[in-house]
Order: C-alpha cells, then structure tokens, then sequence
C-alpha cells in the first residue's frame, strides 16, 4: 500500500505551453499531480499528449511555465538549469528507449558514467558497477561492448546505469518501446523488483498496455490532464 505515504513527487497547477509556428499551444493549463514515494506508476495517452513533456519535466530537462513541481524536499519549478542539473546527477536515474549507451564504452564503463561526476576512487566504482551489474543479471559481461549484446541485454546496461549512483526515482520513456515480448516481460520484472525491493519510485512512459499492468497504478493523459486511474490488482 502507498496511499497513506506522504507525496513523493507533487505538481500543482503546472502549466507549460510551447510556441509552435508562431502560435502558443497550451500542453498543461493547471495540472496537479502527486506520486508517494514507493509507487510505480505508468503514465499512457495519445501521441502529442504531453507524456514526454511530463517526464522532462519531472527530469529537470524542462521546467513549468508557471505552478509548482516538488520532488522530495526540492521546488524543481525553483530552480535554474544548472541547479536542476546538479540535483538530477544526485536523484534520479533515467532509462531510455533507445538505450543510450556509447558504443565506444564496454557495458562496465557505460553503467560507470554517472559515478564519474561523484567522488569516488576507481575501487569504489568498480564495485558498485559490480553489484549493479550483478543485479541486473550481466555479471560477467563487464568487459563485453553492448552493440554485440540483444535489446534486452541492452537495456539491461542502461537500468544498471540508471540505478547506479542508488537514486530513489526512475524516469522510463518508453523502456520497452523496441524490445520484443520477452525481452520486455524480463525488463519489466526487473523494474517491479526494484520498486518492490529496493523502493525505487517509477514513472514509466509508455504505448504498451501489458506494460503499464507492471505498474502499482496507471494515468491516462489526454487533453493535458489525467482523465482515468487505475490501480492494478
Ligand atoms: N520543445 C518543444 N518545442 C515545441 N513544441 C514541443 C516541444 N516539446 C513538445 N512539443 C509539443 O508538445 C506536444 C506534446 O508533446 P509530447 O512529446 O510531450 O507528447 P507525447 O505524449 O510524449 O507524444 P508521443 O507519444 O508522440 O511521444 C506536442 O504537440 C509537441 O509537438
């Protein structure tokens, strides 16, 4: 159960409108939002219907036109770019569609990017890279490079770069949006472990109904506010 958790992640009255073609198109006119911290929940709805632009937000990449935007103790609508930088490099881990990883890098280096930015001696990396991996179920691929690797192995890395630095929240954008059906069950077991277990808050992005039935709860966005929740069984 999480409903009697205090809010984790709060948005209140967020509006963002974007100029297109010489025109102000308004995504959110007054959204409110709040997530307790342990939740897992998937947002869906119609292309253009702000699902990215929610994450972005909530990422620190983008930032509300007006309104507020809580996560833990820190007003994101509060602060400059570099500040919500910063602050992203310590909260939170992103997992990405496409992976993301640098194919120039083994899967040991890329899942190491993140602790790069923190002061940690080379052993201390080497082992928390070490434990991710292990985690994630690629102990002993370390030294492999990913472009030799399947889909699901590949986001596989990037989960365990996600997780790396032990954020308490995830951002997935459409985490299983190129993986075949197994290889996105196997992805999504994993992400559930890590909500359950290891009491990662999740905001997964996605197209994929089976998908979001991984998720505690679904909201469905459309016309810039949420129009339906539901809570898995
Ligand atoms: N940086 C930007 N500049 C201008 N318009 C933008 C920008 N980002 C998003 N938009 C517009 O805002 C609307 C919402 O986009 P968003 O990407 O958040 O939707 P989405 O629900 O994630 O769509 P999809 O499922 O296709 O990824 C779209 O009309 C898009 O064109």
């Amino acid at each position: 159960m999480t409903e009697n958790i205090a809010p984790y992640i709060a948005l209140s009255g967020v509006r963002r409108a974007y100029r297109i073609g010489g025109e102000m198109i308004s995504i959110f006119s007054g959204l409110d939002l709040t997530i307790p911290q342990g939740d897992f929940v998937a947002v869906m709805g119609p292309s253009g219907s702000g699902k990215s632009t929610l994450l972005n937000m909530l990422a620190g990449i983008d930032s509300p036109d007006s309104g507020t935007l809580r996560i833990g103790t820190s007003r994101l609508d509060q602060m400059g770019e570099a500040a919500r930088a910063a602050w992203r490099a310590h909260n939170m881990g992103i997992v990405f569609q496409f992976y993301n990883l640098l194919p120039m890098l083994s899967v040991a280096e890329n899942v190491e990017l993140p602790l790069l930015l923190k002061p940690l001696s080379r052993k201390e990396r080497r082992i928390r890279v070490d434990k991710v991996l292990d985690l994630v179920g690629l102990a002993g691929r370390a030294k492999q490079y990913p472009a030799l690797m399947s889909g699901g192995q590949q986001q596989r890395i990037g989960i365990a770069r996600a997780i790396v630095s032990d954020p308490g929240l995830l951002l997935c954008d459409e985490p299983t949006g190129d993986l075949d059906r197994k290889s996105a069950d196997e992805v999504l077991e994993m992400l559930r472990f890590l909500n359950r277990h290891l009491q990662k808050t999740i905001v997964m992005v996605t197209h994929d109904p089976q998908a979001a039935l991984y998720a505690r709860r679904t909201l469905h966005l459309d016309k810039g506010d949420f129009v339906e929740e539901k809570r898995a069984a």
